[in-house]
């Protein structure tokens, strides 16, 4: 298939910062739903997410998210793409929930009504109508996280990149969130430290020091990345630690 038919769609992607090369050739075309990523602490995922929801343009290659240049046309990609990150108070600037969630769509070019009704639509579809007026610094972890989601979602985009979302939240939370989730009419590109969470998913990268080691169906990718994962454990040397 021609890479223009993927949804997602990064070519010979290099990232160099500071004469340091965060990522390097990366090359992924997906249509999958349901996407993971895995690797080490300092490996670049959070990197290649930034790359991927066009935060940061590629020093080389393209990204493309349904045709569009995610770098090159912000306005286009933010319609397409939704990023959320680990910890919520990393991307949440307004103090109410209802400025937060209507922020994304004035961006996008919408009218404050419009917006307005966009915000009511989203937290009605939640059940959280009443935090319309919430002040954000009020809710906890898990809630803000909530309200960042639905910041994501009211944009309609055809892809969500998670960066560890269940990070800080404890397990009830992090059921419902997964549940969530796993319901959403989207596709996913979910970056964990948690392999069970992937094992259904369609497919999974691992990446170590900027590049893909393995792209594949879940099974072989999770035990390939456990296995050398446990052999790295079991080691004491913490000057492997990388980064
Ligand atoms: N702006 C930057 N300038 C220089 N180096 C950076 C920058 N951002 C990230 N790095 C480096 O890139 C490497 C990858 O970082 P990244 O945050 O992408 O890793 P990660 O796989 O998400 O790690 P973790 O699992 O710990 O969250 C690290 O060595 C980090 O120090």
């Amino acid at each position: 298939m021609a890479p223009s038919s993927f949804l997602i769609s990064m070519r010979d992607v290099s990232l160099h910062v500071d004469g340091k090369t965060l990522l390097s050739q990366i090359t992924v075309n997906a249509n999958e739903r349901r996407i993971g990523i895995v690797g080490r602490n300092g490996s670049g995922k959070t990197t290649l997410a930034r790359v991927l929801a066009g935060l940061v343009p590629a020093t080389e290659g393209s990204v493309k998210i349904a045709g569009i240049d995610v770098a090159r046309d912000r306005k286009g990609a933010l319609g397409r793409i939704g990023i959320l990150f680990q910890n919520p108070d990393h991307q949440i600037i307004f103090p109410t929930v209802e400025e937060e969630i209507a922020f994304g769509l004035t961006q996008m070019g919408q009218s404050a009504d419009e917006a307005a009704q966009g915000v009511a639509q989203i937290l009605a579809q939640f059940d959280k109508s009443h935090w319309a007026k919430a002040a954000i610094h009020q809710l906890s972890q898990g809630q803000r996280q909530l309200v960042c989601l639905m910041s994501v979602l009211v944009m309609a985009p055809s892809v969500i990149i998670l960066d560890e979302p269940f990070a800080g939240l404890d397990i009830p939370t992090t059921k419902q969130l997964a549940r969530l989730l796993a319901g959403l009419d989207v596709t996913l590109v979910l970056i964990t430290h948690d392999p069970d969470v992937l094992r259904d998913y369609d497919r999974v990268l691992w990446i170590d020091s900027g590049v893909i080691v393995q792209d594949d169906n879940p099974a072989p990718v999770l035990a390939a990345f456990e296995a050398r994962m446990d052999h790295i454990g079991d080691s004491d040397d913490l000057s492997h630690l990388a980064g």
